[in-house]
This record gives structure tokens, C-alpha cells and sequence, in this order.
């Protein structure tokens, strides 16, 4: 049994004629960490929101866990755990009340409540500032804090919607550690969303993208951020004598050697169509003599080469093939 499963669900608020929220979308969720990946207003909180039976889909249906969602509602809100986008902590409350309180509410008999809160407030980094007010924290200690009450009752599926919102670099890195550790450590599926494209590439084992309430993609990551057979260098030198500079130097001199290729910011883009048609025990080794070349016309320009690297897929790419088609 699937984690997830949607059938053809579709939500319109408002008037029946109004633009769908969600439009026909059918996916199956499996255990590991998911990314739903879209824009602002993609309809990813629509997606949670219906699958935590608290929206009624317009039309099509849906199974949580194996529950349906139109009418086992209150089975799914117990077995999942939920991180709601916006801030949601009673700020005059310490973090070690508020998640003991979820526990109860979910169900955790007190004892049980207060020894799985402050576990996993531990668990979330919080375990130093759990008997503080939550109106005093950063708004990274108020993700973790939101994040712990989401896994105090020990879900069999948490669903974290935009656990990185308002982060920090650091701080996001930290947060998308830690939901990693969820899904892959402790084997609590993951459903996470992020309206950031590239963020959750690290951290999902699956990926559906959606558009404007439309599936654009549903995939295994790898798939996304396989080699793309496009070949990025770097060079540094100097400037011809007429000013030419050095990537434009190199640039036209690969093209004199009959590689097509083109300027991308400060790197040379080599395209793939030298690898077309051949086969994959050979296409080792036209990497190792475009790799050969690029070095011996790095060398005779007198330029230093900086990096002859493959470029892998990236999830961004998703939306300029659609935007291309
Ligand atoms: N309660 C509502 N009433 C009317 N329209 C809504 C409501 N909630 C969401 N929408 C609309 O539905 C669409 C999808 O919104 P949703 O919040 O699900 O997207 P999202 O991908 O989660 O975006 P965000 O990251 O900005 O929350 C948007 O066009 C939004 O304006």
C-alpha cells in the first residue's frame, strides 16, 4: 500500500466556475522524503490541506495511509503528523507545554506526552530553550518548535509545509538536514513542500512538481539530476592583445577545434550533440578527448583551466522545458 493517492483530484474555491486550485491530479506517494516542488500558489497547502480531510476536494478522490479522505478525516489528522505553513505557537507558552499539549491532544496519555516532547524537542535542537516563552524565539527556533509538535505523537506520515520559510541559510540547511533525518533515520515518510525549487533536490527521494494546480512532474530525483551530457569550463588569463577576454579567447578557439559551444555567464557551455548517437561504453571516453581538448587549447592560449565539469539536471529545468514546449 502507497503512502499517498490521488485520483483525479480537483479543488475550485468559490463559485464551481471559478480557476482550480488543484486540476485533475493523480500521484502516488511512497515511504522516503518527497518534495512538492511549485510556485507561490501552486496549490501545495490545497494538496495538505485536502489530504488532511480539513478541505473537501471539489471532485476526485484521495487515500491517506489507506484512509479515505472524505470520510476518515479524523483517522488521517491522528496518524499523520502536520507543520502547518504559518505561525501557528501561542507565544506566551513555553515550547515544552505547547508540545506536551499536542501530545495529549493527539491522544498521548500525560506521562507518555511529556517524555516524548521534551525527546523530541531534543531531537529538533531545542532541548536548551524548550522552558522558554516561543514569543522570544527566531523564527528558525519557532520551524523547530512547529516541527517537533508535528512528530510528538510518533506519526506513521508527516507532512511539512514550507518547513524553510523565512530561514537563514544556515538555518535552512539545518532544517532541511533534519527532515532528511526524519525520512531516512527515524523511516517516517515525508511529504514536504517548498515553493524553492532547488532546495529540496538534496533531501527527496521523489519529487512532483506542480503548476498552477497542474502535475508537471512526478519522479525519482536521480531522473531530475542526471547528466545532462552538457560539459561547463572555466578558464583565467589574459586578454588578447585587442581585448578580447579570456572565455571569449577560449570560446573561439574550441569552436575553431569544431566543438559547438557558447558563453553562459563566465563559463563555457559545450553542447551535448558530440555524444549523440554513441554508444554508452564509448561515451567515457569522447568525455576523456573532449576533456583532452579543452586542456590542450587551455594550454596553447596560455589559460589556466579552472573546471571542465559535467552539468547535471536541476529541478528549475522542469519548468524551462514546459515553458519551451
Ligand atoms: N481560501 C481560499 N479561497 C480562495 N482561493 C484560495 C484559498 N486558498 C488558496 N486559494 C488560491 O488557490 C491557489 C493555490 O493556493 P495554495 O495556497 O494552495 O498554493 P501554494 O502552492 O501552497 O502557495 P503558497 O506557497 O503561496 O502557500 C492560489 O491561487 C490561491 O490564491
Amino acid at each position: 500500500m502507497g503512502v499517498i493517492q490521488t485520483e483525479a483530484l480537483t479543488k475550485r474555491y468559490g463559485s464551481s466556475s471559478g480557476v482550480a486550485a488543484l486540476d485533475g491530479l493523480t500521484i502516488d506517494v511512497d515511504a522516503g522524503v518527497t518534495g512538492l516542488v511549485g510556485a507561490n500558489g501552486a496549490g501545495k497547502s490545497t494538496l495538505i490541506k485536502i489530504l488532511l480531510g480539513l478541505l473537501s476536494p471539489t471532485s476526485g478522490d484521495a487515500r491517506v495511509l489507506g484512509h479515505d479522505i472524505r470520510t476518515e478525516g479524523e483517522a488521517i489528522r491522528t496518524a499523520v503528523g502536520y507543520m502547518p505553513e504559518h505561525d501557528c505557537l501561542p507565544p506566551d507558552m513555553r515550547a515544552i507545554d505547547f508540545v506536551v499539549h499536542m501530545g495529549q491532544v493527539s491522544g498521548l496519555p500525560a506521562a507518555a506526552a511529556r517524555e516524548r516532547a521534551a525527546d523530541v524537542l531534543r531531537h529538533v535542537g531545542l532541548a536548551e530553550e524548550r522552558y522558554r516563552l516561543m514569543g522570544g524565539y527566531s523564527t528558525g527556533m519557532k520551524q523547530r518548535a512547529k516541527l517537533a509538535q508535528a512528530l510528538v505523537h510518533d506519526p506513521a506520515l508527516i507532512m511539512l509545509d514550507e518547513p524553510t520559510n523565512g530561514l537563514d541559510p544556515a538555518a535552512r540547511d539545518d532544517m532541511l538536514a533534519l527532515v532528511r533525518r526524519i525520512g531516512h533515520d527515524f523511516g517516517i515518510p515525508v511529504l514536504v513542500t517548498s515553493h524553492l525549487l532547488g532546495e529540496l533536490e538534496r533531501i527527496s527521494d521523489h519529487v512532483v512538481v506542480l503548476d498552477s494546480g497542474h502535475l508537471l512532474r512526478s519522479e525519482a530525483t536521480q531522473s531530475f539530476l542526471g547528466d545532462t551530457g552538457v560539459v561547463l569550463v572555466e578558464v583565467i588569463g589574459d586578454a588578447a592583445p585587442d581585448g578580447t577576454p579570456a572565455q571569449a579567447r577560449m570560446g573561439e578557439a574550441l569552436a575553431a577545434r569544431g566543438v559547438s559551444c557558447r558563453a553562459r555567464g563566465a563559463l563555457i557551455e559545450i553542447d551535448p550533440d558530440r555524444r549523440d548517437g554513441i554508444p554508452e561504453e564509448q561515451a567515457a571516453a569522447v568525455h576523456d578527448a573532449l576533456r583532452d581538448l579543452v586542456r590542450d587549447t587551455a594550454a596553447d592560449l596560455g589559460l589556466g583551466l579552472v573546471r571542465v565539469q559535467p552539468q547535471t539536471g536541476r529541478l528549475e529545468d522542469v519548468f524551462r522545458e514546459e515553458a519551451a514546449r
